[in-house]
């Protein structure tokens, strides 16, 4: 598309029925690389489902989305610019952790697959884990290897929903910086979370969703969001949906 050079992610028009419920309603947005776009609003607002419409991983009832000017759901080069990241594990129990991210790693056409897993369960600091079955691994060590397992790629658009549930401080805080190399490097991010102060301190932009629609949406300023103010403008619109 024209003029969109620097635009990593447009979807125009996202509409997405499950039967005659519209979960996602006409929702616009256009990501710039490097960007990270905070996703809020309250249990069924249509936050998931916007997701992996955005990702490709669901088709649109009407709409489309474009990454770097290809149509998702499009040729599996396309599909491997994207990486997804959620609460749920996801893994071959029986498998070692370097096992199951070097076998991600080989199915997303990785060059050298040794090479990349050495260096992302290095960066979410579960090397000495390594050689661990994954079933021997607490819940939380067990979400920093899908982390590194949606990572190893090297996707350009990562799709995060809920991606702290389960992890503890530290690993909050591995898990975060991750993030922000990944940012640094160019890479855009979606993440949905239910904790505003969480969402706020990642995201350049932040939206928030009601009955499948974006009701509100503004970008930091000066590199940072006012919590306060936003708590009470998100309370005031998901109340005003409960009322
Ligand atoms: N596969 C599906 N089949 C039928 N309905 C679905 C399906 N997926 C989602 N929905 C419905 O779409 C609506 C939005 O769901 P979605 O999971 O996108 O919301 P959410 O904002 O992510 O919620 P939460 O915060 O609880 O995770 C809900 O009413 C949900 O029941």
């Amino acid at each position: 598309m024209a003029g969109d050079g620097d635009i990593a992610l447009v979807a125009e028009g996202l509409v997405r029925a499950f039967g005659s419920r519209k979960a996602v309603n006409d929702v616009s947005l256009r990501l710039s690389d490097g960007e990270c776009l905070a996703l809020f609003g309250p249990n069924g607002a249509g936050k998931t489902t916007l997701l992996r419409l955005l990702g490709g991983l669901l088709r649109p009832t009407r709409g489309r989305t474009m990454l770097h000017g290809t149509p998702l759901p499009g040729p599996s080069a396309t599909r491997r610019l994207v990486g997804l990241i959620s609460h749920h594990a996801m893994l071959y129990p029986a498998l070692t952790v370097r096992e199951n991210v070097r076998f991600a790693a080989e199915c997303q056409g990785v060059m050298d697959a040794d090479t990349a897993t050495t260096r992302v369960l290095q960066q979410l600091r579960v090397l000495d884990r390594a050689e661990s079955p994954v079933r021997y691994l607490s819940r939380g060590l067990q979400q920093r290897v899908s982390i590194a397992r949606a990572l190893v790629h090297g996707p350009r658009l990562v799709l995060l929903d809920e991606p702290y549930t389960g992890l503890d401080e530290v690993g909050a805080l591995v898990f975060t910086g991750a993030l922000r190399e990944l940012k640094a490097s160019g890479a855009t991010l979606v993440l949905i979370t239910h904790n505003l102060a969480e969402g706020l301190m990642l995201g350049d932009r932040a939206a928030i969703m009601k009955d499948g629609q974006i009701v509100h949406e503004e970008h930091a300023v000066d590199g940072g969001f006012d919590l306060p103010r936003f708590q009470a403008l998100y309370r005031s619109l998901v109340h005003e949906a409960i009322a």
